[in-house]
């Protein structure tokens, strides 16, 4: 097969928008620019992007597809076509589901669901304890083996500091990085919302920042004694931030990422109570939110993923102190940070697109987040002109609890290939 995709731009690291087009051959990139000749070259396809942005495709470290166990939130299948429709080509998949995949045979059965459905790349965590309970380590070496690119318990922290010590020790000797999320459940007080003044005035129970940073710091302290890599998820916090700071500055091996949401709201933006609104960590407060902000312009802060995590409309039609912790991401992510902070001049239009797919890709080594001529043909195509409202009817996902629905944003998605393979095309 060979395609071709014309008229369209690609950003260089000067955040210049170039005119290019794409040479796609058995599904790898066969040459980019405008100066290479395909006279004489029989394409089967040719497209005409009108000028519209191509990226390579985005890379997401955090959402959650929810099958086996679930599937009534969403699947594999329906998951990945999600991501494919947000401009992701390759994605990883978190491994609170039921059952947890914390054996080899129940890791390989999720593997055969992903080789079967996935209409893009998706990578399975494997969890850090079995049944994600602080207790028992998961076989690292075996899981290692059947392909666990990384480890982790995401939806619970680990709690006790013992758990976390072995686990990183153990994670360090097959060089897997320990992904963590990062909540002492001994400072939770059954918190439903960012403990400030938002919680006073609508009589919620806060959950306080230090919930989340406290368990960083005695984290970074362990990852600092056994050498592993440590990976925080969703960091929420000014605190976080500033003790990652601080860490990789002392020579420790600690990345991180930022969720989009937690970029653009705070919790002056939740305007009553309804489970949308709710997701874990919560919204903070606006100086938390300048400090992601500041965190991810000085390099503290890694990259952006979504946390993806759909759930039933029941569920979250409901007040914040029922309804299940988490928003969908996948389908809005690049439109939500373009409109946010490429229009607005906070970002460059290349930053986004660096810690949106290079950034997150080097973190576990994934081959994944470049254009590279005889790589893989996984791209993003963006419209940036055309203003849309974010519309819940239109999702891939089967679910739509996000606090974005109604928002007028630019930068929908035209097209995803992945391996040179339409996996997502607007209005098909
Ligand atoms: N982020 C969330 O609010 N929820 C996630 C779990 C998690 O990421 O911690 C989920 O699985 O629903
Ligand atoms: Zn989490
Ligand atoms: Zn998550």
């Amino acid at each position: 097969m060979k395609k071709l995709l014309k008229n369209g731009q690609i950003v260089d690291r000067q955040n210049e928008l170039i005119k290019s087009d794409v040479w796609i051959e058995e599904g790898k990139i066969k040459a980019i620019g405008l100066d290479f000749d395909t006279s004489g070259v029989a394409f089967d396809e040719i497209i005409d992007l009108a000028g519209a942005l191509i990226t390579p495709g985005l890379v997401d470290v955090h959402v959650h597809f929810r099958e086996p166990g679930f599937t009534y939130k969403e699947t594999i299948e329906t998951g990945s076509k999600a991501a494919a429709r947000g401009g992701y080509t390759t994605v990883c998949t978190m491994p609170n589901l039921d059952p947890v995949p914390d054996t080899v045979e129940r890791f390989a059965e999720v593997q055969e669901i992903i080789e079967r459905d996935a209409v893009v790349k998706v990578l399975q965590y494997a969890p850090i304890t079995e049944e994600l309970r602080s207790e028992v380590l998961v076989d690292m070496a075996g899981l290692t083996k059947a392909g666990a690119f990384a480890f982790t318990n995401d939806g619970v922290g680990v709690q006790t500091a013992g758990t976390m010590y072995l686990a990183m020790k153990e994670a360090a000797k097959y060089n897997r990085p320990i992904v963590a999320h990062t909540e002492d459940e001994s400072l939770l007080f059954g918190g439903c919302m960012h403990q400030g003044k938002v919680s006073e005035k609508l009589g919620l129970p806060g959950i306080m920042s230090a919930t989340e940073s406290s368990q960083i710091a005695r984290d970074i302290l362990l990852a600092e004694e056994t050498g592993v890599h440590y990976h925080v998820c969703h960091v929420s916090t000014k605190e976080s931030v500033r003790i990652i700071r601080d860490a990789k500055r002392a020579g420790v091996h600690v990345t991180c990422e930022v969720c989009p949401h937690h970029l653009i709201m705070s919790e002056e933006d939740i305007t009553h109570d309804h489970g949308n609104f709710k997701m874990n960590p919560p919204l903070r407060g606006t100086d938390d939110r300048q400090a992601l902000i500041d965190g991810l312009l000085d390099g503290t802060i890694d990259c952006i993923a979504t946390d993806h995590a759909p759930h039933g409309h029941d569920e979250k039609d409901q007040t914040m102190t029922k309804a299940p912790f988490g928003i969908v991401g996948s389908e809005t992510a690049f439109a939500l940070m373009y409109t946010e902070f490429v229009e607005k001049g906070i970002f460059t239009l290349a930053q986004v697109i660096d810690w949106m797919t290079v950034k997150p890709a080097e973190l576990f080594n994934l081959k994944a987040g470049r254009i590279t001529i005889g790589g893989p043909a996984d791209l993003a195509v963006f419209e940036l002109g055309t203003v849309y409202a974010i519309d819940d009817v239109d999702f891939e996902s089967k679910s739509s609890n996000t606090p974005f629905i109604g928002k007028e944003v630019k930068g929908q998605t035209l097209l995803t290939l992945v391996d040179g393979q339409v996996a997502w095309k607007q209005g098909e």
